[in-house]
C-alpha cells in the first residue's frame, strides 16, 4: 500500500481564457474549475484510477483544506490529513490559446509539531511506500522530509524541488525530478538528453537508487542500479502540462507495485501521462486503456550507457 505525503496540499483553480486580458481589463470566462492538488495528493488520484491502494495524507487547513479533503472523499479516494490553523493554497493556472501560466502560493507556515503529528498518522497505515511530493511549506525544511524517511520501514520516493533534492540526507528508493530539477539538484545546465542521463547518473550517485526523469515532449528516463531507460513521449493533444509529472511517478509506481518489469513500469508511466496532459487541471481521465497503449510507447537504452 502506497501512503502519499502532500506536506502544502493546493486547491488548484484552473481558468481558460483566449487571451490574457490588458493592464485595466477584465477577462470573463466561464470555463473554470477546482480541483484538490499538491504533488502527493495528485499521486494518490492517479493510483485510485490504476486500482492501486493508497491514502493520502499531508497537512491542510482552514476552509480550503476541508475543500481538498471533502473532493477527495467525493472522489473515493481514502484521506487522512493533519489539520493546522493556518489556511491551504489556492493555485492559479491560467489557460491561453496559445500559453499555460501557473501562479502557486507559498501556503500556510507549518510547525514543526505537525511532523509528528503526521508520523503517527503514516505508520498507522503500515505502508510499504511512502511518496512525499510538492514543495516545503514556510516553516518547514529538508530535515522534515528526511524524518518521514527514517522513521519507518517503509520505502519512501521523493518528487520534490531541486534544492531539497540536493540536500536530503535519508535513503530514497526513488526520486522524479524534472528537467529543471535535474539541473538544480545537480548543478549542471541540461541541453541535450545526454546531459540528462548525466544528471540522473549523478542523482544515483548522490544515494536515490531510481531516478524517474520527467522530460515532458523529451518523454522520460528511468534509472534503475542495473539500467537506464528512455522512453520517448506518446503523440498527444496537450491541454496543460499540470499533473503530467505526478502521473508519470502514479504510472511507474502502480506498475512496480504489481510486479512488473522497470521497462514495463516506464512504459505505464509514459501512457498515464499522456492521458493526463490532455485533459484541463489535475482532472483524472480514464486510465483504464493504459494496458492496450504500453506496446506503443518507445523505450530504449541509450548505447554509451548501457549497463
Ligand atoms: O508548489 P508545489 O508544491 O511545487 O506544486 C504544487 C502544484 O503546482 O503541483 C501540482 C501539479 O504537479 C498541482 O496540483 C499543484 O498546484
Amino acid at each position: 500500500m502506497i501512503v502519499t505525503v502532500t506536506l502544502n496540499p493546493a486547491v488548484d483553480h484552473t481558468l481558460a481564457i483566449p487571451d490574457l486580458p490588458e493592464d485595466g481589463e477584465i477577462a470573463r470566462t466561464d470555463d473554470a474549475r477546482v480541483d484538490p492538488g499538491g504533488k502527493g495528493i495528485n499521486v494518490s488520484k492517479y493510483l485510485v484510477e490504476l486500482d492501486t491502494e493508497t491514502t493520502a495524507t499531508g497537512i491542510t487547513g482552514d476552509f480550503l483544506g476541508r475543500f481538498v479533503r471533502d473532493s477527495l472523499t467525493e472522489q473515493g479516494i481514502d484521506s487522512d490529513f493533519v489539520d493546522i490553523e493556518g489556511r491551504t493554497r489556492l493555485n492559479t493556472t491560467i489557460l491561453t490559446d496559445d500559453a499555460e501560466y501557473k501562479l502557486n502560493h507559498d501556503g500556510p507556515t507549518v510547525d514543526g509539531r505537525a511532523i509528528e503529528t503526521l508520523l503517527e498518522t503514516i505508520e498507522h497505515h503500515d505502508p510499504g511506500t511512502v511518496v512525499i511530493g510538492g514543495s516545503l511549506p514556510p516553516g518547514l525544511g529538508p530535515g522534515s522530509i528526511d524524518r518521514i524517511a527514517r522513521a519507518g520501514n517503509w520505502r519512501t520516493a521523493v518528487d520534490v524541488g531541486g534544492t531539497v533534492l540536493r540536500d536530503l540526507n535519508a535513503s530514497y528508493t526513488l526520486c522524479k525530478p524534472n528537467r529543471e530539477e535535474l539541473a538544480v539538484a545537480t548543478d549542471r545546465s541540461i541541453d541535450s538528453l545526454k546531459d540528462c542521463y548525466d544528471a540522473v547518473e549523478q542523482l544515483q550517485a548522490m544515494g536515490y537508487d531510481r531516478v524517474v526523469a520527467s522530460l515532458g515532449a523529451d518523454g522520460a528516463i528511468l534509472a534503475t542500479p542495473d539500467d537506464l531507460l528512455h522512453a520517448a513521449a506518446l503523440e498527444t493533444t496537450v491541454v496543460d502540462t499540470v499533473g503530467a509529472g505526478d502521473s508519470l511517478l502514479a504510472g511507474v509506481l502502480a506498475a512496480l507495485e504489481r510486479g512488473a518489469t522497470d521497462e514495463e513500469a516506464l512504459r505505464a508511466g509514459v501512457a498515464v501521462a499522456a492521458q493526463v496532459v490532455s485533459v484541463p487541471g489535475t482532472t483524472v481521465p480514464p486510465l483504464d486503456d493504459v494496458p492496450t497503449r504500453l506496446e506503443s510507447v518507445p523505450v530504449s537504452s541509450p548505447e554509451p550507457f548501457s549497463r
